[in-house]
């Protein structure tokens, strides 16, 4: 196991209380600035959060030729992809490992270069994660795929042409994979068995306010006409409802109360009624929600993660730590990601008792199942949490991490923090005004 050093001492055991604000959603905003590559005028992107994902893209849009630069207001995006150009390989290179979002610039760059270079993919390490769909989708546009030592490299030697697909399964990236593609290729394109994901109908506002034409039914199709040519848009991103539940789970795992100035319910709909289940107590204002811990008992659950409208899977680790602080038995069942429950490990080593499980429990039968994933968990509550050290294994599997040492008796140090900064803006800073005692050795906070 490898130990950063970039460490952040927890002293557990008060409440998270007081306001923060979630900005742009980090699963919609990188994309919606690929989507500026499509244009052939400048688009403003508005809400742009300042985390990792969006400065690695905003680095690969400007090694493409793309200027961008901060707008009026602060967290304002200018993109100006006028004269795209294709990048060097090296320089690319730096940017392999970095994140899920390279791959989405295929059907841009193949537009409007002919061909593209994708360096190695990043992202959680929660499972395989495999890109099949992806290429097989593009390959059923017209596009040719080269795998190399460092990365893929495509062509579009006859242009790409709309045609009729069917995803195994509903992917999020593969879905943005076609939509990217489809919007400027010839003819129509049908989808079905498309992901429906909140920040993919607000990536399909962004390429409608473009020029594009899509349209999208309510069983999973979605029907794109390919146009000559797109412009520039002007957006707003949709605010970041992952970010929002995390800061839920740490209100209701503390005993806290902290209003999420930005928090939209209508995409955060299953997740309420899943809070509101297990004991937590919501307001919802025009502005943002408010979370809360009650008093008394919190109660277990089922669970079963999904694609939307299902249980988000991106919301399950937080929610877990608040799990091992109600009464009885929760049963969890992780669909969308084969090995996103091996966090759980450090929880019991602070005092939590979370059991797994290769079979699918709680109702449904998932593509894990009979397979040698520990994909399924019963966590027994309540127990009390102790500080301990952790590893940050991935990004929400951090913040859970986060979420217990706040939760626990006595200091945690956590390990390998500035993964968290990947998805989550200023985090630090937030759990400084949330009331949360939290040092960086050598460094002052707050
Ligand atoms: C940057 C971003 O938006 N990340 C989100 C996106 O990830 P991402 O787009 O990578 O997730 P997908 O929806 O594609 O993956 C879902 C499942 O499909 C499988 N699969 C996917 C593609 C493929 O080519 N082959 C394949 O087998 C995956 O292994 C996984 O089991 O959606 C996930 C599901 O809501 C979220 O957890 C991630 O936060
Ligand atoms: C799994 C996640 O992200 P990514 O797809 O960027 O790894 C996440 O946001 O929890």
């Amino acid at each position: 196991m490898t130990v950063n050093d970039d460490v952040l001492l927890v002293h557990g055991g008060t409440p998270l209380e007081g306001e923060i604000r979630v900005r742009g959603a980090k699963n919609l905003v990188p994309k919606a600035m690929v989507a500026a590559l499509l244009g052939s005028e400048p688009s403003r992107l508005r809400n742009v959060p300042d985390i990792r994902d969006v400065r690695v893209v905003r680095g690969l849009l400007q090694l493409h030729g793309v200027t961008v630069r901060p707008g009026d207001e602060p967290g304002e995006l200018v993109m100006d992809p006028t004269r795209v150009e294709s990048a060097n390989v090296a320089d690319i290179d730096a940017h392999a490992g970095s994140s899920r979002i390279p791959i989405l610039f295929c059907g841009p760059l193949l537009h409007r270069l002919g061909h593209a270079f994708i360096p190695g993919l990043g992202g959680c390490d929660i499972g395989g994660r495999p890109i099949d769909f992806h290429f097989d989708v593009l390959r059923q546009f017209g596009a040719t795929i080269e795998k190399r030592a460092d990365g893929q490299y495509l062509e579009a030697p006859k242009g790409l042409r709309g045609t009729k697909i069917r995803l195994p399964y509903p992917s999020v990236g593969a879905t943005e994979q076609v939509l990217l593609t489809a919007v400027l290729a010839e003819g129509v394109t049908e989808l079905s068995n498309a992901a429906v994901e909140p920040e993919i109908e607000d990536l399909i506002c962004v390429l409608q306010k473009m020029g594009a034409i899509i349209a999208m039914d309510t069983d999973r199709t979605i029907r794109i006409t390919g146009v000559e040519k797109l412009g520039g848009y002007t957006h707003r991103a949709l605010s970041d409802r992952l970010e929002a539940a995390s800061w839920a789970s740490a209100a209701l795992a503390t005993n806290g109360n902290i209003y999420v100035r930005g928090a939209q319910q209508r995409s955060m709909m299953t997740f309420l009624n899943t809070y509101r289940k297990v004991g937590g107590a919501f307001e919802i204002d025009d502005e943002g929600i408010r979370f809360w811990h009650p008093g008394g008992q919190l109660k277990s659950i089922a669970l079963e993660t999904d694609v939307h409208p299902g249980f988000q899977t991106d919301w399950q680790q937080p929610l877990v730590v608040a799990l091992t602080q109600a009464t009885g038995l929760s049963i969890i069942h992780e669909t969308v990601y084969e090995s996103r429950l091996g966090f759980t490990s450090a929880l019991n080593q602070m005092g939590a008792h979370i059991q797994l499980y290769r079979e699918c429990l709680g109702g449904s039968d998932c593509r894990f199942g009979q397979r040698n994933f520990l994909h399924s968990a019963v966590v027994s509550g309540p127990t009390k949490l102790q500080g301990a050290d952790l590893v940050i294994p991935d990004l929400r599997g951090g913040f859970s991490y986060l979420i217990a040492a706040l939760a626990a008796e006595g200091t945690s140090r956590v390990h390998g923090i500035d993964l968290i900064n990947r998805g989550y803006e200023n985090f630090m800073e937030k759990l400084v005004e949330l009331g949360a005692k939290v040092e960086l050795p050598g460094k002052a906070l707050g």
